[in-house]
């Protein structure tokens, strides 16, 4: 995992440039079609490969039970990611899309249908957003075990702005239909 710029350190050489701030920002990213791990790991990769992208954390693996999809949709993987980034959240969205895309992502269809990827954006710092393209922080986040409990295993202080703390939150879900895959290891470079 590579270390994001210590964010006190001014660089003089880019002062006159655009400085954007570092943001904290968590993604939650879920597969239940096609190589489930391969498309995790794409996504994992080509998210460290994002210029002023750099992972901080990469969670275990969950196999989780799909929630509000159509009848028969096969079981998902999801994992969460933390990164550091001085990206805009819309720019970060729009990358988020192109990486589902590239790995063969369809739209269109039924609602939660199954999907090859998915990459939302949990929250990005304290950035709050409502409209038509993006809501941060992540209107179901607090509401769903296979984004916290992947979550609670990385940062176990984290806190939802505005719903509350993860780990009281995945408390009041509880861990049904969610298990650790703790055979599936993904790479981080
Ligand atoms: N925080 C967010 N993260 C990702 N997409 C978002 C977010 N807020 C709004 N959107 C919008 O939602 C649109 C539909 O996304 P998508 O079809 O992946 O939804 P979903 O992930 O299936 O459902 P859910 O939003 O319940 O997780 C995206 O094109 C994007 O513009
Ligand atoms: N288990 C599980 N269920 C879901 C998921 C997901 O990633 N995992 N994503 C959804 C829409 O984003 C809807 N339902």
């Amino acid at each position: 995992m590579s270390e994001s710029p210590n964010p006190n350190v001014i660089d003089t050489d880019t002062l006159t440039g655009d400085m954007h701030p570092i943001r904290r920002a968590v993604l939650s990213i879920g597969s239940n079609l096609g190589d489930r791990v391969f498309n995790l790991q794409g996504a994992v990769d080509a998210l460290g490969d994002t210029p002023e992208v750099w992972l901080t954390g990469v969670s275990p693996v969950y196999e989780t039970a799909p929630v509000d999809a159509p009848e028969g949709s096969e079981d998902f993987l999801n994992i969460v990611v933390t990164i550091d980034t001085t990206l805009s959240a819309p720019t970060l969205l729009d990358r988020a899309l192109a990486i589902e895309a590239a790995y063969g992502r369809e739209r269109g269809g039924e609602l939660n249908a199954p999907r090859t990827l998915d990459v939302d954006l949990i929250v990005v710092g304290d950035r709050r957003a409502d409209d038509d393209h993006l809501v941060l922080p992540h209107p179901r986040a607090g509401e769903r075990a296979f984004v916290l409990a992947p979550w609670h295993d990385l940062e176990s202080d984290a806190q939802i702005p505005g719903v509350g703390p993860v780990a009281e939150l995945l408390e009041k879900v509880g861990r049904d239909g969610i298990t650790r895959r703790d055979d599936i290891e993904l790479e981080v470079s």
